[in-house]
């Protein structure tokens, strides 16, 4: 007897609910009220989200006017996601409606621009502000505010001690002016904004304190200074018709501040899911969960992260808090759904990650807790969010698991850990284990991550004969990326060239020569103060940097000599391009030129660079997609663990852990040491979190009274330091569950302190968990 429609449906929905795992499961049968799923990596949480986003869709009846409403992080992950859940509708005999994928911003701009009126942004006449405009007009900030500012300017000048001589004043005024300043803006428009805070919060969280001071010296009073910034930097938006990422949300928020527009787009979504939940902000969440509120004031909201996978939280507004917060409300009320179990990689590979985790929770202990077990004093209780780690142990899938080849079988004994003699045994042992693996695995599918870009180049310079000799190709997506920094480091140096007599432009010059190791790096700033004494020095000037000196001299000879088409070559070939880099160059002198019409000048020459560098994302000459570049098989991928996320590969190379590199250090760059041990923007960007951490309760928005939440500079700078110690290891932990059969781990005993120069090395220990795994898996030290 054919079954009825409905119970047809039913079984498609059983069947479909059967092919997930059991946290897949618990995620699909969700009808209703908040959810918060944590899953660690791997465990297929993509798949999960598509399942139970079509289960939702089929259960509830939802259509074109009553639908979901799923966000994601990028678009390459929305179209992903997309397609996932088209195909589970269509298992499920149902037409792809009901549901919509957005990115955050793309949902924000949607209801923006449906109520255009209300959200305050004209959308016919204001733009989107790029980064090199963006840049640009926090330049333009920074010179208001010193100019509106006299007082405070001078205190940061005066910084911690000043004996009044004047080359170290325009040394101070040129890194305020050019690097402190911009910096401090920059950070904290973005942390304050994706807060909700406006300048004039920041200035009562400034004086909100209660223990407001510097212990060791004279403090300066950042927020305000910061605050001032922020005002500059609005009106100057304002005035240009400009608007930033954080505007979009702001204007989506304006309009749901509307009762009858907020009940015309509640009515509308069914529910809400947030996928990579660790990475949202305040601003964020407060719009998903006002479109996620019922009619009876419920919320119907599924948040999808992995906390221990929050790596953007020390340079964006990123907060995994807020997400670990979520998760311990739900666990209290049953509401916790946990996907632990993954398939991707072996047992042994597994065992590792866990091992770190509990290492790490252990002895990386925020200030004022001492450091490492054997502390003989009972510690107090710590917030679960305060660890660098949620206590999450990756399990493997379940006997009988749908994926295929789950859990695969180890290479060897699945990790390696080694600790070489110094950096370059570190690049022949990788060579040779290559070689055994191309023995068994003739197609294999490698990746060696890095910290640090310049990682990268020292190994592709290292491995570039991997090809010829063992037949698999070298890939390193740094110097892929590089090319499109072409445009703008051929831009600053016409720049340059177009005003020699500029300090901003001779600086920005030198930057991008000690950027291509043309030049030793140094304070630029003592250089750039006086351009004309420094490129042609008198006899009784003291030379300052012959070698920069030199090439700056050439450059500008070069200019008089060739003619303006050989000129962006020259320029290449000085900055010492590589073959792809040095072909982005040429496909860039072609559009320049067609650009310049008929006119041959370089003051033509550098207007169309810096459109073309503003105006468009020049891409470089590899077009292909890029993430399906990075797993091809054959291919020895480099990589940076940054960009390795989300990714994975058979066999995971993880060399340079030296304690340096991870976790690394905190530390104040030498040109702006005259103001403390701190930077402002770490400061700042600290006191802001803090703060908000202390008095924001989710769902009721923001606070009037920030009475007593400062932190004092010296805490702040801890603090910080606490979480970029915290946010390093969680990269490291991203790095180690990319690998499937093989994860080979290396920390030199021999590094470079700074991979500028990487070849002078010395003495270095090794990332501190390295001794620990070694000890955990048993494995010889050598
Ligand atoms: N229930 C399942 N049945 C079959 N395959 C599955 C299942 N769940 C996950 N997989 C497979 O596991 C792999 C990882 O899944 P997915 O991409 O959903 O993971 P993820 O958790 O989003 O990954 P990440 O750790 O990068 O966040 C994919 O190849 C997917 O096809």
């Amino acid at each position: 007897m054919p079954l009825k429609p409905a119970a047809a449906l039913d079984d498609r929905l059983q069947l479909l609910l059967h092919r997930l795992r059991p946290g897949q499961r618990a995620m699909g049968e969700w009808i209703g009220g908040e959810l918060a799923v944590s899953a660690v990596p791997g465990a297929g949480k993509s798949t999960g989200m598509a399942a139970a986003a079509a289960l939702t869709v089929a259960r509830q009846r939802l259509n074109l006017r009553r639908y979901l409403v799923v966000v994601t992080f990028t678009r390459s992950a929305t179209n992903n996601l997309k397609a996932k859940i088209c195909a589970n509708l269509a298992q499920l005999g149902l037409p792809p409606l009901g549901f919509s994928v957005n990115t955050l911003h793309g949902l924000a701009l949607q209801i923006a621009s449906r109520h255009r009126d209300r959200a305050g942004l004209d959308l016919d006449t204001v733009t989107l502000i790029a980064p090199n405009q963006s840049h640009r007009l926090i330049r333009t900030c920074v010179d208001r505010w010193i100019a509106a500012d006299p007082p405070l300017y001078q205190q940061l000048l005066e910084g911690q001690s000043f004996d009044g001589e004047e080359a170290e004043r325009l040394r101070r005024q040129s890194v305020l002016r050019t690097e402190i300043l911009p910096d401090l803006a920059h950070t904290v428009i973005r942390e304050a904004k994706s807060s909700g805070l406006g300048p004039e919060q920041l200035r009562s969280l400034a004086l909100g304190s209660s223990s407001y001071g510097h212990p060791q010296g004279r403090s300066y009073d950042i927020l305000t200074v910061a605050a001032g910034l922020y005002d500059q930097y609005q009106t100057q938006l304002q005035s240009q018709n400009l608007i930033d990422y954080e505007d979009m949300i702001l204007g989506a928020l304006r309009v749901l501040e509307d009762p009858a527009l907020r009940q015309f787009w509640q009515d509308q979504v069914f529910g809400v899911f947030e996928d990579e939940a660790q990475d949202s902000t305040p601003l964020q969440s407060e719009l998903l969960e006002i479109l996620a509120t019922t009619a009876e004031g419920d919320r119907n909201l599924v948040r999808v992260g992995d906390p221990n996978q929050a790596i953007n939280s020390t340079f964006t507004p990123a907060d995994p808090s807020f997400f670990q917060g979520f998760c311990q409300r739900c666990q209290s009320q049953g509401r916790l759904v946990e996907l632990d179990q993954a398939g991707r990689s072996t047992a042994q590979v597994m065992a590792v990650a866990n091992q770190m985790i509990h290492w790490v929770n252990d002895r990386v202990l925020p200030p004022g807790l001492g450091t490492g077990p054997g502390r003989d004093r009972p510690q107090p209780q710590i917030s679960p969010e305060r660890l660098p780690f949620r206590l999450q142990d990756i399990r493997p899938v379940d006997p009988g698991d749908p994926q295929a080849d789950a859990n695969p079988a180890p290479l060897g004994v699945g990790v390696e850990i080694l600790q070489p003699p110094t950096i370059d045994h570190s690049i022949a042992l990788i060579r040779q284990r290559i070689g055994a693996i191309v023995a068994q695995d003739p197609e294999p599918q490698i990746a060696i991550l890095v910290r640090e870009n310049r990682q990268g180049q020292f190994l592709a310079q290292h491995l570039g004969d991997l090809e010829t000799e063992l037949g698999v190709r070298l890939y390193e997506v740094g110097q892929q990326q590089r090319q499109s920094h072409v445009p703008r480091e051929l831009w600053q140096l016409v720049q340059f060239l177009q005003r020699p007599h500029s300090p901003d432009a001779l600086k920005a010059a030198l930057a991008v020569l000690a950027d291509r190791q043309r030049i030793a790096p140094q304070d630029f700033n003592a250089l750039a103060i006086a351009p004309e004494q420094f490129l042609y020095p008198g006899p009784l000037d003291r030379p300052l940097s012959p070698p920069a000196q030199r090439l700056c001299t050439q450059l500008l000879r070069a200019r008089l000599e060739l003619p303006l088409g050989d000129l962006l070559g020259f320029l290449a070939s000085s900055l010492a391009y590589g073959q792809g880099e040095l072909a982005t160059a040429d496909k860039l002198i072609d559009q320049a030129l067609q650009r310049m019409g008929g006119e041959r000048s370089l003051e033509a020459l550098e207007r169309a660079l810096g459109e073309i560098v503003s105006s468009e994302r020049f891409d470089p000459v590899d077009t292909e997609d890029p993430e399906s570049l990075y797993g091809r098989k054959g291919q020895v991928t480099i990589i940076t663990m940054h960009k390795a996320k989300g990714l994975d590969w058979d066999y995971v190379f993880v060399p340079f852990l030296q304690a340096n590199v991870i976790p690394g250090q905190m530390w104040v760059p030498q040109q702006a040491q005259f103001l403390g041990d701190f930077t402002l923007g770490e400061v700042a960007r600290t006191q802001i979190r803090h703060g908000l951490h202390q008095v924001y309760r989710p769902g009721e928005g923001l606070p009037q009274q920030w009475e007593g939440v400062l932190l004092s500079e010296t805490q702040a700078w801890e603090e910080a330091a606490y979480r970029k110690r915290s946010e390093e290891y969680r990269l490291l932990y991203v790095a180690l569950t990319r690998a499937k059969k093989l994860l080979w781990l290396s920390a030199a005993q021999q590094a470079p302190f700074n991979w500028k120069k990487p070849e002078k090395l010395d003495r270095q220990s090794p990332c501190p968990v390295i001794p620990a795994l070694i000890q955990h898996l048993s494995l010889p030290r050598s």
